[in-house]
C-alpha cells in the first residue's frame, strides 16, 4: 500500500521569508505571532493560555518553526527527537495566493504574474463589466472596489437586497469576486454569473487566478453570513501536476473541500464536498477507510484562512490550531503501511497584520507516517519538494520541479 494524505492548513504560515520585502511583509509570521497573542492571553476568547498543540509539536512544528521564524514560538516546549521529517519551503512561485501555493506544492510553481485589479474605484474595466451586465442581464452591479469579503456584504448587501445588482469586488490576490443572497439572487444564477465572469476574463486575455462564488444569507447587516457554498473558477494549472500524474497512471485523487476548484478540477477523480475544519477532518478521516493504494487523500482546511487569518481573529486562528491537532492522533490512528502523511500550507495569513490580506512566508513541510525515521530537513528550496517526494513514493514520473526529501 503506498497512499499520500496532504493536510492542507490553508494560510498556516511560520515567519516571513527571504523574499518577504518584495510583498511588504517583513515581519510577519502567522505562526509565531498567535503563539505570542497567546502566551501574553490576549487570545483568551473560547480559549486560554498559551497555545497548546502537543500532537503537532511531536512532529517537529516548533522545531521548524524555530528555524524558519528565528524564534522558538511561545508555548512550543518539546525539544525532539520528532516522530516526522520536519523543515520549512520557501516558494517559487511569484503570488503569495492560494493556486500558486496548492500548484507549487504539486510540482507546478507560477513562474508568470497574475492579472491584479488596480487600488482605484472602479477597479474593473468598463468594457468587462459592460459585458457582464448586458449578457448576464443585470440592473447593474455593487461595489466594484477591493474589499474584505464580510465587510461589503455588511455595507452593501441590503442594497443588493433591494435593487438585484450583484456585489463584485476583488483584493490583494488576482481574484475577482462576486457576493449575492443565496435566496433573493439564487444560487444557481450566482454561478452561472461566475462561470459568465470567468469566460469574459479568458476573452479579455486578463490572467486572473480566480473567480469566486461567494453566496450569502440573512436580512440584515447583522445578520449576513457567507455559506457554505461558495465556489471557485480556476484558470488551469500551466503544466501537469503530480495529481494529474497519479490519475493518469490509474490511481485515486480525492478531493476534500475546495481542492477539485483550486486545480480547477484537473487531476481530480473523486471530489468529497465539505464545510468547515472539523467535516473536512472528518471526511479525510473516511477516505482513509476506503483509498485504496496509490491514492492522494487531499483535504485543503480552509477555515484556518477564511474565518481566521483575513478576518484578523487571532484567538479563532488558535482554537482552530488546538481542535486540528487534538484531531492529529484519529488519524494516526487509521494509518496503513506505505502511509505518508504530509503536512504544509499554501501562503500565510498573520491575523495580527495590518489589512486583511495574505503574507509572504514559509510554510511548514512534515512528513510522517508508519515506520518513517524522524530528522530535520531544513529549508527547502520550493514547496514542489513536497510533489516531487510524493512522485517518487508513488512511483509516478518525476515532476519538473522540486527535490525529493523521501
Ligand atoms: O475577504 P474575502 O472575501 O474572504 O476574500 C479572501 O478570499 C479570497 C480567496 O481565498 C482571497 O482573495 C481573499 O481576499
Ligand atoms: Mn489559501
Ligand atoms: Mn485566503
Amino acid at each position: 500500500m503506498a497512499r499520500a494524505i496532504i493536510l492542507m492548513m490553508d494560510s498556516f504560515g511560520v515567519g516571513a521569508s527571504a523574499d518577504a520585502a518584495d510583498f511588504g511583509d517583513v515581519g510577519a509570521n502567522t505562526f509565531g505571532h498567535i503563539a505570542e497573542a497567546c502566551a501574553k492571553g490576549e487570545a483568551d476568547e473560547g480559549r486560554s493560555g498559551p497555545l497548546s498543540l502537543p500532537n503537532l509539536e511531536k512532529l517537529g512544528l516548533g522545531l521548524l518553526a524555530e528555524e524558519s521564524g528565528g524564534e522558538r514560538p511561545p508555548g512550543m516546549n518539546f525539544n525532539g527527537p520528532a516522530d516526522a521529517l520536519y523543515g520549512y519551503a520557501q516558494e517559487l512561485s511569484r503570488g503569495k495566493d492560494t493556486p500558486s501555493g496548492h500548484w507549487e506544492i504539486a510540482g507546478v510553481p507560477v513562474l508568470f504574474d497574475w492579472h491584479y485589479f488596480p487600488q482605484e474605484i472602479p477597479t474593473f474595466p468598463a468594457d468587462l463589466i459592460d459585458e457582464l451586465i448586458a449578457e448576464g442581464d443585470l440592473p447593474g452591479i455593487l461595489g466594484n472596489c477591493h474589499a474584505s469579503g464580510t465587510e461589503i456584504i455588511a455595507r452593501l448587501g441590503s442594497e443588493h437586497m433591494a435593487t438585484g445588482k450583484p456585489i463584485v469586488y476583488t483584493s490583494a490576490d488576482s481574484v475577482l469576486q462576486i457576493a449575492a443572497h443565496e435566496e433573493s439572487f439564487g444560487l444557481e444564477r450566482l454561478l452561472a454569473l461566475s462561470e459568465l465572469a470567468r469566460k469574459k476574463l479568458d476573452s479579455h486575455g486578463l490572467r486572473v487566478g480566480r473567480v469566486i462564488a461567494r453566496p450569502f444569507l440573512g436580512d440584515s447587516p447583522d445578520t449576513f453570513k457567507r455559506t457554505g457554498n461558495r465556489r471557485d473558477y480556476s484558470v488551469l494549472p500551466p503544466a501537469p501536476t503530480v495529481l494529474d500524474k497519479l490519475k493518469e497512471a490509474g490511481g485515486e485523487v480525492i478531493s476534500i473541500g475546495k481542492i477539485a476548484d483550486i486545480y480547477a478540477q484537473q487531476g481530480i477523480t473523486q471530489q468529497v464536498k465539505a464545510s468547515g475544519n472539523d467535516a473536512l477532518f472528518d471526511a479525510t478521516l473516511a477516505a482513509l477507510d476506503s483509498a485504496p493504494d496509490r491514492s492522494v487523500i487531499f483535504p485543503n482546511f480552509v477555515d484556518f484562512d477564511m474565518e481566521y487569518g483575513h478576518r484578523r481573529n487571532v484567538a479563532g486562528y488558535a482554537r482552530a490550531l488546538e481542535a486540528f491537532d487534538q484531531r492529529l492522533p484519529e488519524l494516526l490512528a487509521k494509518l496503513k503501511d506505505g502511509d505518508r502523511v504530509f503536512i504544509t500550507a499554501d501562503h500565510g495569513c498573520d491575523p495580527t497584520w495590518p489589512g486583511t490580506d495574505h503574507t509572504r512566508e514559509y510554510v511548514p513541510v512534515i512528513c510522517f507516517g508508519p515506520g518513517i525515521k524522524g530528522g530535520n530537513i531544513g529549508r527547502r528550496e520550493s514547496f514542489a519538494d513536497i510533489g516531487q517526494s510524493i512522485a517518487q513514493h508513488l512511483k509516478l514520473p518525476p515532476t519538473e520541479y522540486g527535490k525529493s526529501f523521501l
